[in-house]
């Protein structure tokens, strides 16, 4: 496959890509069990990465986030402690891996120019707002552009594919993230099983981003491994647990209700879908792997009367204030009280250019 075909890029441009950080609206994290989820992509926090043509391949370790220089055995061992024995590097490479694997099995020819590649990443580590796959979107990104075969890799494989990236590494993700930001916007999406296994992707609908009231974003800095919180419930559903399952099923069922809900602006129904399903979240996994801070985000929007729930596996919520301004203002003063961090969401509108909207099965 390799150096004989594509032809390099016509020019020896610097391609750089951005992805957003996404907000788990409602059903996550069914989607890591064939259920649906409303996602919506973020232009609060995003990774970009850049890839230059360069003589050598080359994956540029990040200065902070793969940090392998300490002032002393306990700055090394508090790093580490703290945000774990990962950066983005790994994520980096198993983006290339996985994209030359999936091109080679298409016969989609690449030519056999290198490429340096990095990335910068202001998404707060690890704290449920996707910035793993943030990194590996904008990587894929690049390598689409690069390989000028961005019209071969249809849209709605794509999340797919930056998905494989991470379970490459061991990584228990789903899909939600990963549709969130190669689209953008606000999506609706279907992971059933059956069609899953048909076509390779699930069901996704873009909704108009109007549709929502205004979001607010909580979140504290204190990183915690999604895969690690995932694993248990990802076994028991795997052994096949009732109430694992069943749960599950509910929390789908929160999104399809949930896109009712934002169709006829029925924000009052919104408010109780998010509660439900971080009450569902917190049954089926439990207070310990949740975390005590994280519960108290959550509990902070609560008691000013907010909806609220996680962004994703834990570290940031997402809450709503349906009695308007001077709910608001105290869940600000609630959380600033707390030592959380509180902004307005600010949604990014759909990402995809003409070529891409031209790879969507229903456009051909
Ligand atoms: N901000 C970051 N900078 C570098 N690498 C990161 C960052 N966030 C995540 N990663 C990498 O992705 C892996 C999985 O992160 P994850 O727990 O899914 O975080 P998130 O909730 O931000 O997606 C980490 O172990 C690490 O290798
Ligand atoms: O638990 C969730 O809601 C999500 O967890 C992961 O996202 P992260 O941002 O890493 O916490 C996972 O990748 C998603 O598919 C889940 O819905
Ligand atoms: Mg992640």
């Amino acid at each position: 496959m390799e150096g004989n075909g594509a032809p390099p890029p016509p020019s020896a441009a610097i391609i750089e890509h951005k992805a957003y950080a996404r907000i788990g609206l409602l059903g996550n994290p069914s989607d890591v069990y064939y259920g649906r989820t409303i996602s919506l992509n973020i232009s609060n926090f995003w990774a970009s990465v850049r890839l230059e043509p360069s003589s050598d391949l080359v994956i540029v370790p990040h200065p902070t986030h793969d940090l392998v220089k300490f002032t002393s055995l306990s700055h090394l061992t508090n790093r580490l402690e703290n945000e774990g024995y990962y950066g983005g590097v790994r994520l980096l490479m198993a983006t290339c891996k996985v994209f030359t694997k999936y091109c080679k099995e298409q016969g989609i020819d690449l030519h056999n120019n290198n490429f340096s590649i990095s990335y910068e990443t202001n998404i707060p580590r690890q704290t449920g707002l996707s910035g793993s796959s943030a990194i590996v979107c904008a990587a894929f990104s690049c390598l689409l552009d690069f390989y000028n075969v961005r019209d071969k890799i249809g849209v709605e494989i794509r999340p797919q594919l930056i998905l494989n990236a991470e379970k490459e590494l061991g990584i228990v993700a789903g899909l939600q993230d990963r549709v969130a930001q190669v689209y953008g916007g606000l999506v609706y999406m279907e992971f059933d099983k059956e069609k899953m296994d048909k076509y390779g992707h699930g069901n996704y609908t873009a909704l108009d981003t109007s549709l929502l009231p205004p979001l607010y974003l909580i979140y504290a800095e204190n990183p915690s491994d999604s895969g690690k919180v995932h694993s248990t419930v990802r076994q028991r559903w795997l052994d096949g647990d009732e109430f694992i399952i069943s749960s599950m099923e509910e929390v789908a069922n929160l999104a399809l209700e949930g896109k009712t809900a934002l169709l006829e602006k029925d924000y009052s129904k919104l408010a109780t879908l998010m509660n439900q399903n971080f009450d569902l979240r917190r049954r089926m996994f439990g207070d310990a792997a949740l975390g005590g801070l994280n519960i108290e985000m959550v509990e902070v929007g609560r008691r000013v009367g907010a909806a609220t729930k996680f962004t994703g596996s834990g570290g940031a919520v997402v809450a709503f204030c349906p009695d308007g301004a001077s709910q608001v203002e105290l869940l600000e003063e609630a959380c600033r009280k707390s030592g959380f961090f509180i902004q307005p969401v600010k949604v990014v509108p759909s990402l995809l250019n003409e070529i891409d909207v031209r790879t969507l099965s229903s456009k051909k």
